[in-house]
């Protein structure tokens, strides 16, 4: 590990700043980043995510913050249980962004206009609390966060939280690479035809490739996200670029690292930056603490209890995605049919949505929850496989904790993902019906895929890569040595 930079004196006290967009995929990784960093060097690790996130995060804190001068003593902010300090940003919606509600591309440019003056007053009050930054980091849709830590002299660097497949196609697309622009631009209306990714080895289809690079018709709701990354890729192309953490490691992407090292790209994987790697969590700690959602308690933690060991399907698409009520269906049938155990988590919103409203019971096979921990779940005996939506956290944690997967991805990243997954042989990714049908997983698909996932040949890959997975975050291992030089480096820089 590194030296505890406290035991030195004469230079400032280290203080890592990790700004964070107020998700729970993004939250989730710079927690662990934060956790890890005070693991390894003792210094002061503080995160700053908007007002509505840290409410929900912390119901029983002050709002401590940009500006606020009654806070800028020595206690400047909130600190949870693993002694990580927290001081929110405004992005303008502190009451909450409601994506049935708000503009999304308003929201965005909210964020970038009210974030920069409010993550400012943070940096100010930090410094006038005696506890100046030395080093921001910063998670994805956050690029204007650079400029701001720039402003207050204080070094910046992106924090990753995709895959280095996904950033490598992103930059080559932007830069056409190899003529990627146009090969996609030539395909795209083909999911399954093959593209030539530069450093991604073949073969790459279409619907591998991030959603956001892919559709880009006029009458997308979400082209200005392309755009977001196109800027971020130029920002990578400069001579003051930033250093990229990557969550991911050497020997699961070392195509795409050494592509975009080879193109100008300060790349350091530190993952899986994952904290129960480091530390288990307390038998009995309240599942989905600080979390964005809540969940009913730990029943479902000693139903699994009840199970055979590999048994359980554990099904679940993450923060964000939402289903269909027919895909609802499907997958309540999937699981009906198959007789197996399941473990589902569908969120209130996603019960609730147009065209939801499915009324799902967990029946006398299974249980249906708001949330769950989910890293206590993947690591639990009983459970044999996961049906994900492939968000790089849960891809990475199923990884680690080596329960083989079958994907559903639904866009952005994680087609990518599910590509990856299937590259490493830990899982496999669904058939999808026809656009014209929704674009729906069929029941008889998904038990066909669940099968497969069971199988001794794919328990083998996901135990193997379990191991790579946890040897790149211990002691000596290729993460946790790139972190520790990263962090030596940064402190020898003046930090
Ligand atoms: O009941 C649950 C469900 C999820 N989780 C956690 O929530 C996180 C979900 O993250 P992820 O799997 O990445 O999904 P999203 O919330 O959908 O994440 C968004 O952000 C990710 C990082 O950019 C992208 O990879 C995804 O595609 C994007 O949808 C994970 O850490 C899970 O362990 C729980 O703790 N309990």
């Amino acid at each position: 590990m590194v030296e505890d930079v406290r035991s030195s004196p004469a230079a400032a006290e280290p203080h890592f700043l990790i700004v964070t967009y107020p998700a729970q995929g993004h939250i989730n990784p710079a927690r662990h980043l934060a956790r890890r960093l005070l693991r390894a060097t003792g210094a002061r690790v503080t995160i700053s995510t908007a007002v509505s996130a840290f409410r929900k995060m912390f119901p029983e804190a002050a709002v401590a913050g940009a500006g606020d001068d009654e806070n800028a003593g020595e206690e400047a902010g909130h600190r949870d249980a693993a002694g990580v300090w927290y001081v929110p940003y405004s992005d303008g919606y502190d009451a909450g962004f409601d994506r049935a509600v708000h503009d999304h591309t308003h929201y965005l440019t909210q964020v970038k206009l009210v974030g920069s003056r409010t993550l400012s007053g943070v940096l100010t009050c930090l410094a006038a609390a005696g506890k100046p930054v030395t080093l921001v980091v910063y998670t994805l849709l956050l690029s204007w966060v650079a400029g701001v830590a720039s402003s207050h002299g204080v070094p910046a660097a992106l924090y990753w939280i995709q895959p280095a497949s996904v950033l490598a196609a992103y930059l080559h697309f932007f830069r056409g690479t190899g003529g990627l622009d146009k090969a996609v631009a030539a395909a795209s209306s083909d999911p399954m035809a093959v593209v030539e990714v530069p450093g991604l080895p073949s073969p790459v289809r279409i619907r591998d490739l991030p959603s956001f690079i892919v559709s880009t018709s006029g009458d997308d709701p979400y082209a200005f996200v392309s755009d977001m990354f196109r800027e971020l890729v130029d920002m990578l192309g400069r001579d003051d670029s930033p250093s990229v953490l990557a969550n991911t490691f050497d020997a699961m992407e070392p195509d795409a690292v050494a592509s975009l090292r080879e193109h100008g790209v300060d790349l350091v994987p530190v993952g899986p930056v994952l904290s129960f790697l480091d530390d288990a969590p307390a038998k009995n700690a309240v599942a989905g603490n600080n979390d964005l959602f809540r969940n009913d308690g730990n029943g479902y933690l000693d139903w699994l209890d009840t199970q055979a060991p590999a048994s359980v399907v554990y099904i679940s698409f993450g923060s964000l995605s939402m289903m269909s009520k027919r895909q609802i269906e499907e997958v309540a049938m999937a699981m009906s049919e198959s007789g197996r155990q399941f473990l589902w988590v569908l969120r209130e919103d996603n019960r609730r949505s147009e065209g939801g409203g499915a009324d799902i019971a967990g029946g006398e096979r299974g249980m249906v929850v708001e949330w769950c921990d989910q890293v206590r779940v993947l690591s639990h005996p009983s459970v044999a496989c996961f049906v994900t939506h492939c968000g790089w956290n849960s891809t990475l944690e199923s990884v680690a904790c080596g329960v083989p997967v079958v994907g559903v991805p639904q866009w952005t990243d994680q087609g990518t993902n599910a590509w990856l997954v299937e590259r490493l042989g830990t899982g496999v990714r669904v058939t999808v019906g026809d656009k014209e049908d929704g674009g729906v997983v069929d029941a008889g698909e998904l038990r066909r895929c669940i099968d497969f996932a069971t199988s001794e040949m794919v328990r083998a890959k996901a135990t193997l890569w379990r191991e790579k997975a946890r040897a790149a975050a211990a002691e000596g291992g290729s993460s946790e040595k790139n972190l520790r030089a990263f962090v030596s480096k940064q402190l020898a820089g003046g930090i």
